[in-house]
């Protein structure tokens, strides 16, 4: 149904500005939409694969033919007591007549055209016969040909190239089964290295599965992280540096300490990227680049070295260690301790790692170093997938690989057994257009999927209401929640889609350290100006604005003074404030004023009034929150985008403190609900597999991001790369369905469809 009622107003979904789309369907949700001829309770359906319209549960057929038959452009613009229709009369009302140009109408969906046609796949003679692979095939275990190849070479240095969902980890436990059971290789001399420790307890429960593979040899084996391998060698021959209570285990504990060391520097605490800081840090100690050894470049990098040094120093003196010491510390006793390396040289025969393409130099070069004597290294892993490198991982290790080990031999799986035809195929097209990367396409084995869609809301509201109707719909189709997955460049842009979800009754699950967007330190000091202007005898909303007004915390005592003395609320004691400076003091005079001002406008013109002219604009550029990745201006722009849907300051803050609440409540069910769909970023959705899977946000800035584009206009083309992969990794996590949405705007701004997309 295209029309409904809106109080005195009949709405017609043809002649509506689709940036409107949101409002009426939110009123559809506080039931002020109704049938303009029965009066019945409609909704506004905005789904992906229709045009928006109104559900009307039991229409009648005057209903139906009243309303399908009044095109809006025979009843616009008429405000009518009653209106004579096709027979019918519709009842009184002043059509909207909307500003369709103004935004222009609403976009339908699009699949994903110019894929080349499924190839079945032609059943190759195997050339590999062994009796033991047979017997895992009657388990239900089959390899295909080149999956077999990579299981049986088991001697000299391999490098098995596996394209995403091309099952890698079936050939990494099979290969060490082989090993085991074929070739009588004692698993005491395997390492077996994984990204994860849930992938190393993932392999450790498939092999126990195998037949002939006993718990005992399982057990010896020696698999796990990077980490949890080396660490067990450190502390075996130095116990006594490397005792367990002394391990720094969380950020916040590094973060005091190098808090402590910048407060001597004059950095501060609120104002300096600490959390950035100390990824600069890890990142240099991952590539064995030691304090003495940075150049900075800028007074960023000069800020960050001065850190790196005292955490460093501070860690001697107190004989802590954090995870990456682990690793440089085992590097460190390898190369100072001839013995002992020749001594694992011999005990490690057989080398296996996992998700080789995020490597970091110390890793490399620990393997690399063990390794040397055997030359037994298989490396497993997809250059298309390298997306860590903000961490220290360098993909040039896996294109590289044949240069250091000119005798490799090299396996390409390239068998999609996940993803259907069309993703597949959509995915080979978007990685195609990366330049430095092994020549390879992934060819699906199945071919049961529509193609891939491109849909295009209004902005991320809209986009949001989208995504959670479409999940609606396949749910009541039968589909489970956990077949879904939404996901994003960066956590931030999570925001509509969790408040879409948390209103619906369907369960979602996030991921245990994200924060609600209203938590956000930028996005919480904005708020904090609405919260004083409602509660001005609030102290906590007065002190969190001092920072923003550049003023220090200690002003607040005086404050506190001032309320009791001239027995007035926080927001006059601004006019009182002594700071010494004339122009500050003369601002802080205007400032109760316009405090006072922000209750009575919208939220959206307040957010204006604190950004321009109480100055926040400027407190975030001074700040340096302009950062790479998450940059303070965005957090306004995004908050702007929220606030729009709010009429007055009080539900407006209502809502934020309920989204707080509910993000609380969410991670703490997060860790219980297993049929739930998955909200999370691109990065962490690596190496999982879902029936489903949305895109948020498919536009130049967000993916690619901002910071990537920056680099690509100053010539660098690496980290544009990087994006192109993030998207290859999103796009290969679905096996059915693929979403890609392509808002017409982004943080209230016009948006442009991601290069990584254009060949539609
Ligand atoms: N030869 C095969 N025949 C049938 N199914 C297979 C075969 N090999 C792997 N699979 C299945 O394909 C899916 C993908 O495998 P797996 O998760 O090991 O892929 P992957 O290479 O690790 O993927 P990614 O790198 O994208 O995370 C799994 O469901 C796995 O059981």
């Amino acid at each position: 149904m295209k029309a409904a009622r809106s109080g005195n107003d009949i709405v017609h979904l043809e002649a509506v500005s689709v940036d409107r789309l949101q409002t009426i369907y939110e009123k559809g949700r506080r039931s002020e939409l109704t049938c303009p001829i029965c009066g019945s309770l409609l909704k506004l359906h905005i789904g992906i694969h229709e045009p928006p319209y109104f559900d009307h549960s039991f229409p009648s057929p005057d209903c139906e033919r009243a309303i399908l038959e009044s095109a809006p452009q025979k009843i616009t613009g008429v405000s009518v007591d009653s209106q004579e229709h096709s027979g019918f009369r519709l009842p009184k009302g002043k059509v909207i007549r909307e500003s369709v140009q103004q935004e222009g109408p609403f976009m339908q969906s699009m699949p994903i055209k110019g894929n080349p046609a499924f190839l079945e796949k032609l059943l190759i003679e195997r050339s590999i016969e062994d009796t033991y692979l047979t017997l895992l095939e009657e388990h239900g275990v089959t390899l295909d040909e080149q999956q077999m190849a990579a299981a049986t070479a088991i001697e000299g240095p391999l490098l098995v190239l596996s394209g995403a969902g091309s099952g890698k980890t079936r050939v990494l436990t099979v290969r060490t089964a082989y090993m085991i059971t074929v070739r009588k290789v004692d698993p005491k001399t395997i390492m077996l290295v994984t990204f994860t420790a849930k992938a190393a307890k993932e392999m450790k429960e498939r092999l126990l599965s195998y037949p002939g593979i006993s718990a005992s040899a399982v057990n010896q084996l020696v698999s796990g992280t990077f980490h949890s391998v080396f660490y067990k060698i450190l502390i075996f021959h130095e116990p006594e540096k490397w005792q367990r209570n002394l391990l720094i285990k969380w950020n916040w504990e590094k973060e005091k300490i190098v808090k402590n060391a910048g407060r001597d520097y004059g950095l501060d605490e609120k104002e300096f990227a600490y959390d950035s800081a100390l990824q600069q840090i890890g990142l240099w100690k991952n590539s064995l680049l030691f304090p003495e050894d940075i150049k900075p470049i800028d007074d960023w990098e000069i800020a960050c070295a001065y850190l790196y040094k005292k955490y460093e120093e501070y860690k001697q003196k107190t004989m802590m260690y954090d995870f990456d010491d682990m690793l440089v510390g085992c590097y460190s006793l390898l190369k100072s301790r001839s013995d002992l390396l020749e001594k694992y040289k011999r005990r490690f025969q057989y080398f296996l790692v996992d998700e080789f393409q995020d490597i970091n130099k110390v890793q490399y070069e620990l393997i690399k170093m063990l390794s040397s004597g055997s030359n037994n290294l298989c490396v497993v892993g997809d250059d298309d997938q390298a997306i860590y490198s903000f961490r220290g991982s360098d993909p040039s290790f896996i294109l590289h690989f044949e240069k250091d080990y000119p005798a490799v031999k090299i396996v390409k799986l390239t068998e999609n057994y996940r993803s259907a035809h069309e993703i597949v195929a959509t995915a080979n097209r978007i990685i195609k257009g990366n330049q430095s990367r092994m020549d390879k396409a992934m060819r699906a084995q199945h071919n049961f999927s529509e193609p891939a869609v491109l849909f295009f809301p209004y902005d991320e509201e809209l986009e949001a209401t989208m995504i959670v109707t479409d999940i609606q719909e396949k749910v009541a189709l039968g589909a489970r929640p956990s077949d879904f997955a939404i996901l994003y460049r960066t956590h931030s842009m999570s925001r509509a889609i969790f408040e879409r979800l948390a209103a619906s009754s369907l369960p979602f699950v996030i991921d245990q350290d994200a924060e609600s967007f209203y938590e956000r330190r930028i996005v919480r000091g904005m708020l904090a100006f609405l919260r004083l202007s409602m509660q001005p005898q609030d102290p906590r909303a007065a002190a969190a604005i001092l920072s923003p007004l550049f003023l220090k915390q200690n002003v607040l005592q005086e404050m506190k003074a001032q309320t009791i003395l001239r027995d007035c609320d926080f927001i006059d004691t601004f006019s009182f404030v002594k700071t010494g400076l004339a122009f500050q003091e003369r601002k802080l005079k205007a400032l109760p004023a316009k405090i006072r001002s922000l209750r009575n406008v919208k939220p959206i013109i307040a957010l204006e009034i604190v950004e321009k002219d109480l100055g926040y604009q400027d407190f975030v550029k001074k700040r340096g929150t302009e950062g790479n990745i998450e940059k303070g201006s965005d957090d306004i722009r995004d908050l702007k985008v929220a606030a729009k849907q709010f009429e007055t300051i009080g539900e407006f803050l209502d809502h934020a403190d309920h989204m707080i609440g509910m993000n609380k409540e969410v991670k703490q069910l997060s860790k219980h609900f297993t049929d739930a769909i998955q909200l999370t970023t691109i990065h962490r959705s690596k190496g999982l597999e879902y029936k489903t899977v949305y895109v948020l946000s498919a536009v130049e800035g967000s993916i690619p991001h901002d910071f990537a584009l920056d680099s690509y206009r100053k010539g660098d083309v690496v980290p544009l790369e990087e994006e192109r992969r993030l998207m290859y990794v999103a796009a290969t996590r679905a096996s059915l369905g693929l979403y890609f949405s392509i808002p017409q705007t982004r943080r209230g701004k016009k948006a442009f469809p991601s290069r990584f997309l254009k060949f539609y």
